[in-house]
This record gives C-alpha cells, structure tokens and sequence, in this order.
C-alpha cells in the first residue's frame, strides 16, 4: 500500500504546548501506523536565527518529521493570519476578524516554505492528507513544485457560510488553493451545503449530487467526514479507575453534590461566559437546585499571545467570581473553573464522576470532548449530554438534549431537566449514543476519508453526501 503522508500544523503527540493527544492524534497515528508513512509540520517551537529547522525521528514505522518558525513566520502565519483572521470568520465571529495583508503574505510564504521542505521527502506514489485551515494553501505550493502526488485536505473547523467567508479579503483565492487538493473534507452536513454554496454562488462552479467540483479549472470531490473517537478505549480508561490521587480527592470534595461539567480550550468559540451565565440562571430560578449541585469548568489555555484570548480569559474570570460571590456559601462554591490542562485518564474519570456533560460552544467543527464525555459514562448510571446545536457533535448525538447557547433560559431548562432525568431515559439516551460513536469512529472517519483519496469509494458513502442531496 502506498506510504501515506500527514501534514498538519501541529505534529502530535510530540509537539511542546500542543494540545493533549485527542481524537486526530490517535486516529491518524494509527494510520500511519499500518500503512507506514511520515507525520509531518511545525514543532512548536519558535526558534532564533542560526538553529537547525528540520528534526526527523523514526518510531517504528513512522517517521516524525518537525520543523521550527521563525518569530516572523510564528507572527505571521499561526498567530495573524490563521488565529487572528481565519479562525474567529470560519467561527462565525467576523467581529473579532483582523486583518493585516502582509500577514496573510507570510501565511502564503510559510506554506510555499514548508511544501519546499517536504518535496524532496516525497516519493512518487504517496498520498498526502493535509489538516486544517493553517494549511490551505500547501497544496497549491506543491503543485507549483511540480508535485503530482494524490493530495486530500480535512478542515476540522466549520465551514461558514458564503456571506461570512467573503469577509476574509483574500476568499476567493483561499477557495481558489483549495480546489488545487484531489478531495476535500468537511466535518458536516451544513459545512458541505456552506462550501457548496460558496462554489456555486461564488466562484461559479458546478457540483454534482455526488460531490465532483468544477471550479477555478480543476476538478476535485468533496464530501462530509465526521471525525470520531474510539469510544471503548474511553470507557476503559474512565472505568479502570486508574485515574491518579486528584480525582479521588476531588469527589471527597463533593460529597453528595451532583456534578456539571464543562473542558474546553480557554477559546471564545466555545461559548463559556454564555454557559457561566446559563448556570447562574439555573441557581437563580431553580433554588433546589442550590448547593446540590457544582458546575467545574476545565479550560487550558490557548492562544494566549493574541488580544482576543486574553480578553477573553478576563471577562470570565470576574464573571466566576461575581456568580460565585452571588451564590455561594461558607461550604459551597458553585462554580470551580481550572485554567489548566489534565491528561486524557484523568478526564475520562472525571467525566464518569459528572450528572452532566455541559458542552455549548457557540460554533465548533466537531467537539470530541462531547464525544468523549458520553463514552466515558458508566451504562448503568449514565451522565446526560447537554450539547449545542452549533458544535458539529449535534448532527450525530441525537441523545443530547440540544440547546441554543445564546438562551439563557433554555440552557438553564436543560440543566434541570437532565439533573433530574430519570434513570431509564438516561440510559436509552447513553445506548443510542453509545452506538453512534462505535459505528461511526475514529477508524471510519480515517477510513472514508482516504479511500476517498485513494480514489477508491466511489460513490462516496452516504453519510459524506448529506448536505449535497438535500
Ligand atoms: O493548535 P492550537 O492552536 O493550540 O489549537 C488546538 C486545535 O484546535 C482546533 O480543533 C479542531 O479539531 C477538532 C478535531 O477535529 C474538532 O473536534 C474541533 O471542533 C476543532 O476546533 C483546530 O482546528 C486544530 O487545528 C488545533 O490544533
Ligand atoms: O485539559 C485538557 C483539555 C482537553 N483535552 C483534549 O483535547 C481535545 C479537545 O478536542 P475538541 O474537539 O473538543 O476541541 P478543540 O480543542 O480541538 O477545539 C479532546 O480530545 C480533549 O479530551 C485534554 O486532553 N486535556
């Protein structure tokens, strides 16, 4: 089988500061695990002028292959272009979108810089699987160097719709470098309708009903891919018990309180002072539920060199601390938020200890931790899933109750209802959850997506179509 070729920004599970080994890590390390191949992208690192740039190291049949930035490319191309422009338009937050167009130089001159890099690692008959929106036009770079190599693009955010994305200035030539890729992947059914649009309305292109583009001169497919977990594997490591001395600690302190719990990058994507809010209103109309309950929000910090991070992490900060001044007691405080990240054992345990998953970002491609959460219940007793109907989860977990984060009420509703929802709907919801997440995991998503590539699923599945036929 041909070696296959990953590209992302972040090379995990090695990177320094990136984020903990989550569903993409496992599921594509795994399959570069099979079929032998090369992880390749940034190290984290920023480095001075004069330090060696490319590391490669060899695990078995992977070779890792990392490169540091410049404070310059850093500055330009993760910090400006990709997280101060692209990444608050692809959330819908065009009011946060900044732009700067020599930013969005060094984002194209990075990626020309990193495809360089690569070339000449590659053999002729790889296929390469491009990550998110850093990377768009990576496969333009390549194809300028010459490179004819099967090459696929996965955008793990969501894909906004045509009026937001032409907020970006340089839309149509972003568009233009994605359709240099063989196929191109989207989380869900209301990203693959959004690109559609785009393609159609936009750029003048054409789409059939089973995904071939014409646009901009090329021909490429399309389709929807949701990203998975490996559910099982969750619920090992939630019911193992091997979690270290912190949880145990942490449910002494509870005692007989139920526990709401929320873990998300500290990002305003995710909706959290909405959520805080929501709480505050549950504490506010419910007055039974005072004192019984404890809402903990994990939230590593992310991105914090950028103003609207920082801003961000202050607003919640004092909206923590007015709720808990409002309601709390001597031996009660309502809201315990934990600015700092905890390893995937731990958070299996402590998902298993919570009444509720309380996940309710105001825009998310995916959310694995919604995934995460259901899988890591005890299917005697299960947890309830709060979930928003804007993270890409919502199209699958129909088992959740599914709220609109900007009601406050509605939210506050929901809370109740699943901290008093009885056992046996509580465990029917937790099956049909259940099964979704072992049909549709993390090796299917990896899967669909590379036969796809390989050109090989041809009509693509079912489920990557939806949003092209209806
Ligand atoms: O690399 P960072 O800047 O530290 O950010 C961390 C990652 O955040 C985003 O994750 C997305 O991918 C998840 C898996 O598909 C999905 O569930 C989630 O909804 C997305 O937000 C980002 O897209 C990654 O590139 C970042 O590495
Ligand atoms: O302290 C933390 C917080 C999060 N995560 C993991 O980071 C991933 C977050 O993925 P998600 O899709 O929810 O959001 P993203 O951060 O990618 O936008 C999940 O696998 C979490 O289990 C972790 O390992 N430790």
């Amino acid at each position: 089988m041909a070696r296959l070729i990953i590209v992302s920004n972040r090379v995990a599970p090695i990177s320094e500061g990136g984020p903990a080994a989550g569903g993409l890590a496992v599921g594509v390390y795994d399959a570069l695990k099979e079929t032998g191949g090369m992880w390749f992208g940034w190290s984290g690192e920023i480095l001075g002028a004069g330090q060696p740039m490319l590391t490669v190291t060899q695990r078995g049949p992977v070779t890792f292959a990392t490169i540091g930035l410049t404070r310059r490319d850093y500055d330009q191309y993760y910090r400006g272009f990709s997280n101060a422009t692209l990444w608050p338009t692809l959330h819908y937050r065009s009011d946060l979108t900044e732009y700067d167009r020599s930013d969005f130089d060094g984002y194209r001159r990075v990626n020309a810089w990193l495809a360089a890099r690569l070339v000449p690692l590659l053999e002729p008959d790889d296929i390469v699987w491009v990550h998110d929106y850093h990377l768009i036009p990576f496969a333009e770079a390549l194809r300028l160097a010459g490179v004819r190599n099967r090459l696929g693009f996965f955008l793990h955010t969501p894909f906004p719709a045509a009026q937001v994305l032409t907020t970006v200035p340089p839309h149509a030539e972003l568009v233009r470098a994605l359709t240099c890729y063989d196929v191109v992947g989207v989380q869900t059914a209301p990203d693959l309708r959004a690109l559609v649009d785009y393609i159609v309305c936009e750029a003048g292109g054409t789409v059939t009903h089973d995904g071939r583009v014409d646009a901009f001169g090329r021909t490429l497919q399309i389709g929807a891919f949701p990203i998975g977990i490996y559910p099982d594997e969750i619920a090992s490591l939630a019911a193992s018990g091997s979690e270290d001395d912190v949880v145990h600690a942490m449910r002494d302190t509870m005692g007989a309180r139920k526990l709401i719990i929320s873990v998300d990058r500290l990002d305003y994507s995710k909706g959290l002072l909405e959520r805080f809010r929501a709480f505050e209103t549950l504490l506010e109309h419910s007055p039974a539920q005072r004192q019984q309950v404890t809402f903990m929000q994990i939230a590593p910090p992310t991105r914090a060199d950028l103003h609207a991070y920082q801003a961000m992490r202050s607003k919640l900060e004092s909206e923590a601390g007015r709720i808990n001044g409002r309601f709390g007691e001597l031996h009660w405080t309502p809201i315990r938020y934990i600015h700092r990240q905890y390893d995937r054992a731990v958070l299996a345990s402590v998902f298993r200890a919570a009444a509720v998953g309380y996940v309710t970002p105001l825009r998310d491609g995916m959310n694995l931790v919604a995934k995460e959460y259901v899988a890591a219940q005890d299917p005697d007793d299960p947890g309830v899933l709060v979930l928003s109907r804007f993270a890409g989860a919502a199209q699958q977990m129909h088992g959740a109750l599914i709220v609109n984060p900007i009601d406050r009420v509605g939210m506050a509703e929901a809370l109740d209802r699943a901290l008093s929802m009885p056992r046996d709907e509580r465990r029917s919801r937790y099956r049909d959850m259940m099964k979704m997440l072992r049909d549709e995991n993390v090796s299917v998503w990896r899967d669909d997506f590379l036969r796809a590539l390989r050109g090989e699923a041809w009509p693509l599945p079912e489920t990557a179509r939806a949003g092209l036929t209806d």
